[in-house]
């Protein structure tokens, strides 16, 4: 869901029932460590006012060039975690940096893309990607270098002039991801970005992310329902258990890269890993 309006309750003024006391005093991450969320709680207003415990201790340290996937029952705080490594949402308690830095609000590093990504419909496919380096201030014709590049690489060339509502989901997905990948991010926070897609655009799209992030090797965190998708992107996977939100599993997959997005769901190795993930959520 989304976390923008979310408004979360400080940990102390929150009724302490059910809500496990912190354990553990803030440090600032090395140097190689792009993400580190550091024993968040987030805790909201739930029915009748109650506090409501979404994410309880959660700790991550992402290492630059990481891809991590976080996958789990549905309402088990993917979304939220994500939301508040954006800078969307502050933790009831706990910390989160990006960068060495603590998150304070959202940052210009990161890139952050939805499941059905709002693309501003009087702009067309080609603005649209531009849109976040105009907000920069990059000169136009390196914007139209870059988005060129961009939908070429997306299969779009032919609709750089087309306007969403002239445009499938699939291409809308597309144009959004390309616009993300525009600004070059150093992370890239992405929440089910590919779940409004049939399978086989999904997986067309799975694979141009991926050749798209082989080039740079950013980090990545990826929210998604989809285990084989999580599996077959990522290097690490987060399996989350609900009531509280927390990470059950912490496991690196060890996949070889580069791969290929398709046919890695044949390997023995990927169906090792996706089993062993799939029975762990099966018996929560
Ligand atoms: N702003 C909010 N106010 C109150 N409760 C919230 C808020 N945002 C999230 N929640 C609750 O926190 C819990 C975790 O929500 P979150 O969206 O993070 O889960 P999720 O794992 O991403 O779920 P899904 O997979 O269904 O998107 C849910 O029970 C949700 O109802």
């Amino acid at each position: 869901m989304d976390g923008n309006s979310a408004k979360a309750i400080p940990y102390e003024s929150a009724d302490s029932s059910g809500v496990k006391s912190p354990s553990a005093v803030s440090r600032k991450p090395s140097g190689d460590i792009a993400i580190s969320v550091q024993n968040v709680f987030q805790i909201f207003k739930g029915h009748e006012g109650k506090p409501f415990t979404a994410v309880e201790d959660v700790s991550i340290d992402v290492p630059a060039g990481q891809f991590l996937a976080i996958v789990g029952p549905s309402g088990c705080g993917k979304t939220t975690v994500l939301n508040m490594m954006a800078g969307l949402v502050a933790p009831s308690k706990g910390q989160v940096y990006l960068n060495n830095e603590e998150v304070k609000g959202p940052s210009r590093s990161m890139g952050y893309m939805f499941a059905r990504d709002a693309l501003l419909p009087w702009r067309t496919a080609r603005d649209n990607v531009e849109f976040g380096l105009e907000l920069r201030g990059v000169p136009a014709d390196a914007r139209r270098a870059r988005s060129q590049k961009l939908l070429k690489l997306v299969g779009l060339s032919k609709f750089e002039n087309a306007y969403p509502s002239q445009l499938s989901q699939g291409m809308r997905q597309r144009v959004a991801l390309a616009r993300t990948m525009a600004i070059e991010p150093d992370i890239f926070l992405l929440d089910e970005p590919f779940a409004a897609l049939d399978a086989q655009t999904k997986l067309q799209l799975e694979s141009e992310f991926e050749l798209l992030w082989q080039d740079t090797h950013k980090t990545a965190v990826l929210v998604t329902h989809d285990l084989d998708e999580a599996v077959a992107l990522a290097d690490r996977i987060l399996v989350f258990g609900a009531n509280p939100g927390r990470i059950i599993l912490d496991r690196m997959t060890n996949l070889p890269r580069p791969r290929n997005v398709e046919s890695i769901r044949y390997m023995p190795e990927f169906q090792v890993v996706a089993r062993e993930i799939w029975e762990l959520l099966r018996s929560k």
